[in-house]
């Protein structure tokens, strides 16, 4: 059998992003990621109902920090459905991912649930029928489920760390809380979310778990056609905070970043593609990552405005 023409695209870009000069620089704000080595990079194609596709580190586990954002908003969709939206915008913020400003002038009400108040909110919401423990078990259940892996676990280092350290979104609690748009104490939709974010995955395991997002035969189906839809529009829209443009301008993708240097995106009806690479530009996006994947939806014409063409 012919080797499928994905599997060289996937090893030139590995080959390309090991040969970087400029790798960005790791998160350093939770001490638990500070000490990755940012020489490592992953890549990870999962197209339902075919075989998954890796190149480089790709299991090797790294922290998946806002990627569960995308997980935790589709399980607090499953149990408020449009509810949530009274609590937190659809809007791109255009502010970095932890950023207060915005919250002040709109009043406690968060622009979109993939920057941390907003994701925050989301979590909070989750827990108004369930413990920590509860709404913690379900999202490791929907992210076994979706991965088809029941080894995904969190990693309770890198959520002590943040715990430790997290002092900014522990001021994003206390303001949402005094806003009315915290229904539980700080401590605990924040205990909740520090370990959402320390979920550990590998980009194979992350590739598999973003499959539900992409439809079509042989994807987990875990949210309505409806969801999976405007979940895509808020990663395309939001997914990458105030570099969400520019991730839109040079993929054509959805997409969800986190500060671990991984990224999920999705070429809907075709396939899920993870990539990791701990070093992030000034957004705090994966630098590598979104050059891989940008180089990724040229050379597969993977765009959902159509594909790249001669010209620039
Ligand atoms: N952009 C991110 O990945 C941020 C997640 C991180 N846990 C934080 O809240 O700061």
């Amino acid at each position: 059998m012919a080797a499928d023409p994905l599997q060289a695209i996937l090893d030139e870009i590995t080959a390309e992003a090991r040969d970087a000069t400029e790798r960005g620089k790791v998160a350093d704000y939770i001490p638990e990621l500070a000490c990755i080595d940012p020489g490592q990079f992953a890549i990870a194609v999962a197209r339902p109902g075919q075989p998954t596709l890796t190149a480089g580190d790709a299991g090797v586990p790294f922290s998946i920090q806002s990627v569960s954002k995308l997980f935790m908003l589709a399980l607090a969709l499953g149990r408020l459905g449009d509810r949530l939206w009274s609590r937190v915008g659809r809007e791109p913020s255009g502010q970095a991912f932890d950023s207060m400003l915005l919250l002040e002038l709109e009043k406690g009400r968060p622009r979109n649930p993939f920057i941390n108040a907003g994701a925050i909110v989301t979590t909070d919401a989750v827990l108004e029928g369930a413990t920590p423990r509860e709404a913690l078990g379900a999202l490791l259940r929907f992210i076994r489920a979706a991965a088809g892996d029941e080894a995904i676990h969190i990693n309770d280092r890198v959520a002590a760390s943040e715990t430790a350290t997290g002092h900014r979104n522990v001021a994003l609690a206390h303001y949402l809380r005094s806003h009315g748009n915290l229904r539980n104490p700080p401590e605990m939709t924040l205990g909740t979310y520090f370990h959402q974010c320390a979920v550990e995955m590998s980009c194979a395991q992350l590739a598999d778990a973003g499959r539900f997002l992409v439809g079509g035969a042989g994807a987990p189906r875990l949210v309505s056609k409806a969801r999976t839809r405007r979940i895509n529009a808020l990663m395309m829209t939001c997914g990458h905070y105030d570099g969400s443009g520019d991730y839109a301008f040079r993929v054509g993708l959805p997409g969800k970043s986190g500060v671990g240097g991984g990224i999920l995106s999705v070429v809907p009806g075709v396939a899920s593609v993870a990539v990791w690479s701990p070093g992030l530009n000034h957004y705090g996006n994966s630098r590598l990552g979104t050059e891989a994947m940008e180089r990724l939806a040229a050379r597969t014409g993977w765009s959902v405005f159509g594909p790249e063409g001669k010209g620039g």
